[in-house]
């Protein structure tokens, strides 16, 4: 497969930059056309969720520049927010000066979790229950033996006792390989056949029986250097820090800090067909784990003064199950985006969120985010003025050039010119 060129790849139209695409990716025409019209039609969404009426579109872009691992990716975005894409590609391009992303993961091992009430002894069903944790993960592996076939299926079980409201709980988390897959029916399958056994082993009452999105054993990792002279030099660098130590020490930041980080990421995840409040709150859940909502990032500066960022979160998705296999134009963002497996995908969704996390970084220590962000927004700001499309341009170039992005602003611009 050729490589993308990406020179100057946003200041052209559309259809050209398919056509790029095209050529690199070796995109048929009926690929192409999954991504310019929706490719999913009324009966496939009816075939995915209840009660379908119609679908709803939003738009792609590609990020470009990312080299990750030493391996150049073109990445689909799917989201409705101006900036977001345009930060991602400068953050990556800058990650590059210094050899881009790197990333690493664990092993794709979710947890299942099985609720055990009214147990007389919990601390000795624990025992119990671990002393069968052979049998019980024989048991649980007779449920997906095309998933055991592959290399997953259950791995371990862990058992704690719980002090809750109710008074001791006896809680099993059944871990399992989930290979390529989010995991979540497999999971669940598993847990919901271990219930009756558990139950028994326990002398108690199962309850529930279902995946946790609090992901701890499947996580993805990514860091990378920024280069000091290209972000802005040494004090945006040191501005940036105190921007994320500010988030790390006080939630109300912190929320918005992350945000940034989801931009990047919950848009990499719905372009690529992926269950994304399954990864928002395995992040959320994760940014929390130390008793305070903290920063899912990390920057530091190193010794020659450039910007090194790092971020490690639960990352459950998948490249089989869910809509990846039956959207067409998540297949066609997958062709793009050019990985094996489930792994890598998590992977470049971290390297995409610590990006992000950095452009609104490097935007918030310098200039402002308004300029960068709210020049990209006043194109939408101009249609919801009511521009035409002879004359959005040159609304925009006004708005813009007034310093005043505001409907009522380009409104009066629109009544000048026509
Ligand atoms: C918008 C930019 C990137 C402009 O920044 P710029 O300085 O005009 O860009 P540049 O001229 O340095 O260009 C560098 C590269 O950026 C890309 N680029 C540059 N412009 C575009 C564009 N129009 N469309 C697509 N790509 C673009 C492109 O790859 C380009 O390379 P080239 O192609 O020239 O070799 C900058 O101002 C920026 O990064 N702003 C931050 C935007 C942002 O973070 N948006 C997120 C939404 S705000 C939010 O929801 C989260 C927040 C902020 O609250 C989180 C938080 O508080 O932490
Ligand atoms: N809390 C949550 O997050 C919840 C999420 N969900 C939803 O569950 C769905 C994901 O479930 P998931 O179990 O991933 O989907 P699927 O059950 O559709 O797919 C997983 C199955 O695919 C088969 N398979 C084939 N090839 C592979 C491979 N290479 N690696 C792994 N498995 C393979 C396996 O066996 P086999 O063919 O035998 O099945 C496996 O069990 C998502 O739609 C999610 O939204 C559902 C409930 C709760």
């Amino acid at each position: 497969m050729k490589s993308l060129n990406t020179k100057q790849f946003y200041k052209l139209s559309p259809q050209e930059r398919l056509t790029r695409i095209q050529e690199a990716k070796e995109l048929s025409d009926d690929e192409l056309l999954a991504l310019q019209k929706c490719g999913l039609s009324l009966d496939q969404a009816n075939r995915m969720i209840e009660n379908v009426v119609g679908t709803l579109e939003i738009p792609v872009g590609i990020a470009v520049n990312f080299l990750v691992n030493n391996r150049e990716y073109t990445i689909p975005m799917a989201i409705e927010e101006a900036s977001v894409v345009a930060a991602s590609c400068k953050m990556a391009k800058i990650a590059l000066i210094k050899g881009g992303f790197h990333t690493n993961h664990t092993a794709p091992v979710m947890i299942g979790q099985i609720q055990v009430t009214n147990v007389a002894d919990p601390f000795a069903a624990k025992m119990r229950i671990l002393q069968e944790r052979k049998r019980l993960l024989e048991l649980a592996n007779q449920q997906d033996p095309i998933l055991v076939g592959l290399g997953g299926g259950a791995c371990d079980l862990e058992v704690k006792v719980l002090d809750t409201a109710s008074g001791p709980m006896v809680i099993c988390h059944l871990l399992v390989n989930c290979k390529d897959a989010m995991g979540a029916n497999a999971v669940n399958t598993m847990a919901e056949a271990l219930a009756p056994e558990i139950e028994k082993i326990a002398k108690g009452k199962v309850y529930l029986r279902i995946i946790s999105n609090l992901a701890t054993k499947r996580m993805a990792r990514a860091y990378a250097v920024f280069d000091a002279d290209a972000l802005g030099g040494e004090d945006v660098v040191d501005g940036m820090v105190l921007a994320y130590e500010f988030a790390d020490a006080d939630p109300y930041r912190a929320a918005t800090h992350n945000k940034g980080i989801m931009n990047g990421i919950s848009a990499v995840a719905l372009a690529l067909g992926q269950d994304t409040r399954a990864i928002e709150a395995g992040a959320h859940a994760y940014a929390s784990q130390t008793g305070r909502y903290r920063s899912l990032t990390k920057w530091e500066k190193n010794v020659q003064g450039d910007l090194v960022g790092s971020i490690e979160l639960p990352m459950a998705v998948g490249l089989v199950g869910g809509a990846v296999n039956v959207h067409p134009t998540v297949k066609t963002n997958l062709k793009i985006l050019g990985i094996k497996n489930a792994n890598q995908l998590g992977s470049i969704i971290a390297a995409v969120g610590l990006a992000q996390n950095a452009g609104a970084m490097r935007a918030l220590a310098s200039e402002g985010i308004q300029k960068g962000h709210m020049s990209l927004h006043a194109r939408n700001i101009a249609v919801m003025a009511g521009a035409s499309p002879e004359i959005v341009d040159t609304v925009v170039e006004k708005l813009v050039a007034t310093g005043k992005v505001r409907v009522d602003v380009a409104q009066q611009i629109i009544k000048e010119l026509v």
